[in-house]
This record gives structure tokens, sequence and C-alpha cells, in this order.
């Protein structure tokens, strides 16, 4: 029997950088939450059993989703960091959920993502043991700067990616990652960097551009436009 795949959406933050009294994940787009936008594409596609998010303690502005799409749509309280409402999300998880189920965590301010990514990259975690994340290979010339803004250095591009979400990861190897990047008081930005402390070479997935993650008020008007197009280019 295949192993279930679920989705986990971390959607605890406060959005600090994008600024406002709304936490960005409710913020509105081509006429609902990003949120919304980012469950309906993981829970409308036919290999994704349901989906926990981890919510902020004091969240006034859950709607109470309990199903979505015909799935279960799960709660659970996030943490102060991304990785502590990850954690919170796979120990929410139903009990016949095992170590072997595919955890795709998603984050709830990337509401673009297409079903055409979501197959690869879950054809590409079921074939690699290490799983795998969707992103893309870093196309602008890269500079580091100092202090003033000013360039110290052109950093080689050769080899490098942005990293996206999903990211992919069987249930246990992925709880086991956080929970020792936990211990060793390590914050990490991704599920892949807590792989990777664990000795696993996830693999990149290149997928769309446009699947981006809502920042900061321009970031909003884009994805505006982009979900307005809605699903023309597939
Ligand atoms: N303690 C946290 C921090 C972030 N997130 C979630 O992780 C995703 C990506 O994080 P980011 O874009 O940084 O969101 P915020 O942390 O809200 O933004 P900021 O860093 O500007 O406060 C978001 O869906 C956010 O809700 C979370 O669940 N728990
Ligand atoms: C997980 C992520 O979206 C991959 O690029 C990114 O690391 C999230 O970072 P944030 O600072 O929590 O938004």
């Amino acid at each position: 029997m295949t192993a279930r795949i679920w989705a986990v959406l971390p959607a605890a933050g406060r959005g600090t950088r994008f600024g406002g009294e709304v936490p960005k994940q409710y913020l509105e787009a081509a006429g609902k939450p990003l949120i919304a936008h980012a469950l309906d594409a993981l829970l409308s596609h036919a290999r994704i059993d349901g989906a926990v998010v981890a919510l902020a303690a004091d969240d006034p502005r859950w709607p109470g989703w309990t199903t979505r799409h015909g799935k279960p749509l799960l709660r659970c309280t996030g943490g102060g960091e991304r990785a502590d409402s990850v954690l919170a999300a796979l120990h929410a998880l139903p009990s016949d959920v095992g170590d072997d189920a595919l955890v795709l965590v998603h984050d709830a301010a990337r509401p673009n993502l297409r079903a055409g990514d979501l197959d690869r990259l879950i054809d590409a975690a079921i074939a690699h043991p290490d799983g795998a994340i969707l992103g893309a290979p870093v196309r602008d010339t890269l500079k580091r700067a100092d202090a003033a803004s000013h360039i110290v250095a052109t950093e080689p591009r050769s080899a490098l990616w942005r990293a996206f979400t999903p990211q992919a990861f069987r249930r246990g190897a992925l709880s086991a990652a956080l929970e020792r990047a936990r211990a060793d008081g390590v914050v990490v930005t991704d599920e892949a960097m807590a792989m990777e402390r664990m000795g696993a070479h996830p693999a990149l997935v290149e997928g769309r551009e446009d699947n981006l993650k809502v920042t900061t008020p321009a970031d909003l008007a884009l994805a505006e436009y982009l979900l307005a197009r809605g699903t023309a280019d597939g």
C-alpha cells in the first residue's frame, strides 16, 4: 500500500516584515486569504490525504475549517520558531499516519502553488530516500554587501538554488531531524536544513518561479496578479 501523504502548513507567524495588524496569511488575494489558496492547492490534489495547520495560540482569524475538498483539516498551536510550529503539526497528525508517511511542509504564505509542481515533488520525494524540495537555480549575479550596502564581493552562483516549499520528507525522519536541531539549540530556516544536519542530501526539484512567499506588501501585489490569472498557464 502506498504510504499516506499529508500536508503541514506552518501558519503561526506574525508577519513582522509585512507589517500591519492582520497576520499576512489571512490577507486576501484574488478573493480569498493566502492560507486558503495554499490549503486549496494542497487538498485539491488527489494524492494528498489531509492537512494540519499550525496556528498562533491567540489566532483570532482561523475560520474553524475542519475539512476542505472533502479531506480532514486539523489544527494545532504553533511555536516561537517555524520549526516549533512544524514539529507541533507533526505531533498533531492522526495516529494512523506512520513514520513512513510523506509529509509536505508548505508555507501558508505561499499561495501560488501549482499541481504540476506538486506532482513532480511528490514523485521525487517517493523516489529519493532523503526527500525533496521545490526550488529554483539562482539566475542573478550575487553580490556580498558591507554594512553600508556597498559591494564587497561577487559570489559564485553556479551551484546555488533558492529553496521554496513544499519540502517533502518521511514523517519519522523529519521529526527526528527537527527534534535534534532543537536539542542542539540550532534554529533551522527550513526543514531541509534540519535533514542536512542529519547527513541527508534531499533532492532539489525545479519549480515555478511564481511560487512566491508573501513577505512584504510588494509581494502581495504580485501574488494578487498571479492568482487572478488563475491556472491559465497550468
Ligand atoms: N514561529 C513561526 C514563524 C513562521 N511560521 C510560518 O512560516 C511561514 C514562513 O514564515 P515567514 O514568511 O517568515 O512568516 P512570518 O514569520 O510571519 O514573517 P516575519 O518573519 O516577517 O515575521 C509562514 O506561513 C509563517 O506563518 C510559523 O508557523 N511559526
Ligand atoms: C521555508 C522557506 O520558505 C524556504 O525558502 C524560508 O526559509 C522561510 O523563511 P522565513 O524567514 O521563515 O520566511
